[in-house]
């Protein structure tokens, strides 16, 4: 039974700001948030959301800067290295430049301004003429400058992104991170939603800062002529501002930014997951759980989020007194060298201008914490999942595997364990299928029987042990819950074959035919299905119109459509009646004489060849059908 009331309480509790900050920061989500959200899915589904790794980082901003040249790195050393460098100089170049004009604008201004003051007429109208010209050159610069940075962003972001879903789909890794509980959480948002905003927030900040390095050697030059003590200070001020802001501030507010990614991620994974369950969520009413789960969710968000603000309003005060209380300086310092006569009226101006122009260049990090601290977050954020993709990849102790010739499957000594390591499934399983014959696996629920044809799979690599088997390319597996794709049914059933490309469906020379697939729906009892959907290139939502029975027989006929050299059927008749069941295994036997299936039903027995039985303990017993037989007779 669901304890709703449970999860509002602490919804209740976290909205009224109940949530200190040294709570949510020092013991993030565990002990606050996403034990509660847990907990909840413990007593509501008995699901724990995968996924989630509930710590910010307790670093500070130089410890990240590593980790964001590691990521930052990928694309300047990776296959598009040219390009990406082209954009980036493109880039400095044009802020170089931008820099230049606004130097020249500085002294231009002072030309107008002393000859104004001077009511020198023929000055006045000169400078105005210069003026003009910077515009006529100022305009399409600026906006050379705009595309280039934008283009380096979009560019930087397409190829991180498909660099990453490339780790993400290799090895099948998607699986294995949403399967090894605790590794990472949201890869997803990582990937959509950190992946531009790093991108973004890199060059916004590095092109800022190119930017202000080149104002400020050009202005340090034009203040430095007139009163080189103001650009002494200037750097002494910004470096003790620098030093005591990023220390304060810091570490505080990127932890406060991680965070409020995570929420966000969290919250967004919980509403899809209510949508694509929505069916079942309705049968149960379990609508009011879902909803105080993302009540949950979005109150852990907005505290997170409340209290990022208040720290971004006591950094954007201490800012503010830190940059008003030199702004008279600059006028204070030259002003009586104005009264005595000895600099013209126009140099004062041209001094507050190029010291407020160091002074930004100097502050830029202190006045950019805050996108500094979100940019820190998304940096440690792709690297984790960067090496979340790497880890999970790496050689650790794992089940050997090896290709057989034929059809054959050989197990040797297998262990398997769960990702986790908390249960050993299978201890020292040997068997060996020839080609012809057929295996049931068969036990309790729980006892590890899809486990096994994971490991045999290869999607869970954790134990000992070798397998032998057919190259991925000769086996099919239909899972316990068909997939259904989006698209046409075509493309459901030349799954997961492409629709326009199915020449390597069995080695096939070209598409396969409408007649072999409407005689293949025939075969799986489904042949009314094309004119009800109105065609095989009818596109709906297939797994809302499809009962699970129809989605099952779907799977199997992709099965009989690839003719594999070795089946895996895991429980993929469950939902189907006995008549039905037997002709669809009467086809699987014509299409593919060797296959492994799982299933609980004692009528499963009399379409395979051998029997493979839990007994307990990760203990195993492999017979053929008789010996299982003679050890059930009521079977
Ligand atoms: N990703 C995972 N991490 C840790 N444990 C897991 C994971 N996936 C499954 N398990 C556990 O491994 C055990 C075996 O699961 P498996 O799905 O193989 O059972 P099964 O025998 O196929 O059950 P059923 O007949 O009910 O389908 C279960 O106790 C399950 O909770």
């Amino acid at each position: 039974m669901v304890k709703s009331g449970s999860s509002l309480e602490i919804a209740r509790k976290t909205d009224s700001s109940e949530v200190e900050l040294e709570n949510l920061v020092e013991q993030p989500t565990e002990q606050k948030t996403s034990s509660g959200a847990i907990q909840l899915n413990v007593q509501g589904t008995g699901e724990q959301r995968p996924g989630t790794t509930p710590k910010a980082p307790h670093t500070s901003l130089l410890q990240v800067f590593p980790k964001w040249l590691r990521v930052a790195r990928l694309w300047f050393e990776g296959d598009e290295r040219w390009s990406s460098r082209g954009w980036a100089l493109l880039a400095v170049l044009l802020s170089l430049a931008t820099t230049l004009m606004l130097v020249h604008v500085s002294y231009v201004h002072r030309d107008l301004e002393t000859a104004m003051s001077g009511k020198d007429k023929g000055g006045f109208y000169g400078a105005i003429w210069k003026y003009a010209l910077v515009i006529l050159v100022a305009a399409p610069l600026f906006a050379a400058t705009d595309f280039v940075e934008m283009r380096l962003v979009l560019e930087w972001r397409r190829w991180l992104t498909s660099t990453l879903m490339s780790g993400y789909f290799a090895n099948r890794t998607f699986f294995k991170l949403h399967h090894q509980l605790g590794l990472l959480d949201n890869p997803d948002q990582r990937m959509c939603d950190d992946v531009p905003a790093f991108a973004d927030a890199s060059v916004t900040l590095l092109i800022g800062i190119v930017r202000k390095f080149f104002m400020m050697v050009g202005f340090s030059g034009v203040l430095w002529t007139v009163a080189p003590s103001l650009v002494l200070f200037l750097f002494v001020y910004a470096a003790v501002g620098t030093w005591l802001t990023t220390s304060v501030f810091g570490k505080r507010l990127m932890q406060l930014q991680y965070m409020v990614l995570q929420k966000e991620g969290d919250l967004r994974f919980d509403l899809v997951r209510t949508r694509e369950n929505s069916e079942s969520i309705a049968f149960y009413n379990g609508e009011k759980h879902e909803e105080s789960c993302a009540t949950l969710r979005l109150a852990l968000l907005v505290a997170v989020a409340r209290i990022r603000i208040i720290w971004s309003t006591f950094l954007a005060l201490w800012t503010n007194f830190y940059q008003h209380a030199t702004i008279l300086l600059p006028s204070l310092l030259t002003a009586p060298r104005y009264f005595e006569g000895k600099i013209e009226f126009g140099v004062i101006t041209q001094v507050s201008f190029a010291f407020s122009r160091i002074e930004s260049a100097l502050n830029y990090i202190l006045n950019h914490l805050n996108e500094l601290s979100g940019l820190a977050a998304e940096a440690e954020r792709l690297d984790a999942l960067l090496s979340a993709i790497k880890q999970i990849n790496s050689p650790g102790p794992s089940i050997a595997r090896s290709t057989s010739e034929n059809s054959e499957l050989v197990l040797k000594s297998v262990n398997v364990t769960t990702p986790d390591g908390s249960r050993q499934l299978c201890k020292g399983l040997s068997f060996s299928l020839a080609p012809g014959e057929s295996l049931l696996i068969v036990g309790h629920s729980g006892c590890g029987k899809s486990s096994l044809l994971r490991a045999i799979a290869g999607l869970w690599t954790r134990g000992g042990g070798s397998v032998m088997a057919p190259p991925p390319g000769d086996m099919f597996f239909l899972p316990q819950k068909p997939y259904m794709p989006l698209g046409t049914l075509r493309s459901q059933l030349l799954f997961p074959s492409g629709s326009e490309s199915a020449q390597w469906i069995s080695n096939r020379d070209g598409p396969v035919p409408d007649a072999e697939l409407i005689s293949l729906l025939d075969r799986v009892h489904l042949s009314a299905l094309v004119d009800r959907v109105g065609g095989l290139e009818a596109e709906v939502e297939w797994s809302h119109l499809l009962s699970l029975g129809e989605q099952q027989r779907v799977a199997f006929l992709r099965l009989l459509l690839h003719c594999p050299k070795l089946a895996f059927l895991d429980e993929a008749t469950g939902a189907l009646d006995t008549p039905t069941e037997a002709a669809l295994y009467t086809a699987l036997r014509s299409h593919c004489s060797t296959f492994v299936s799982v299933g609980h039903r004692s009528e499963l027995v009399q379409y395979h060849t051998h029997v493979l039985e839990h007994e307990e303990q990760g203990r195993w017993t492999f017979s053929t059908v008789q010996a299982y037989r003679s050890r059930h007779p009521l079977l």
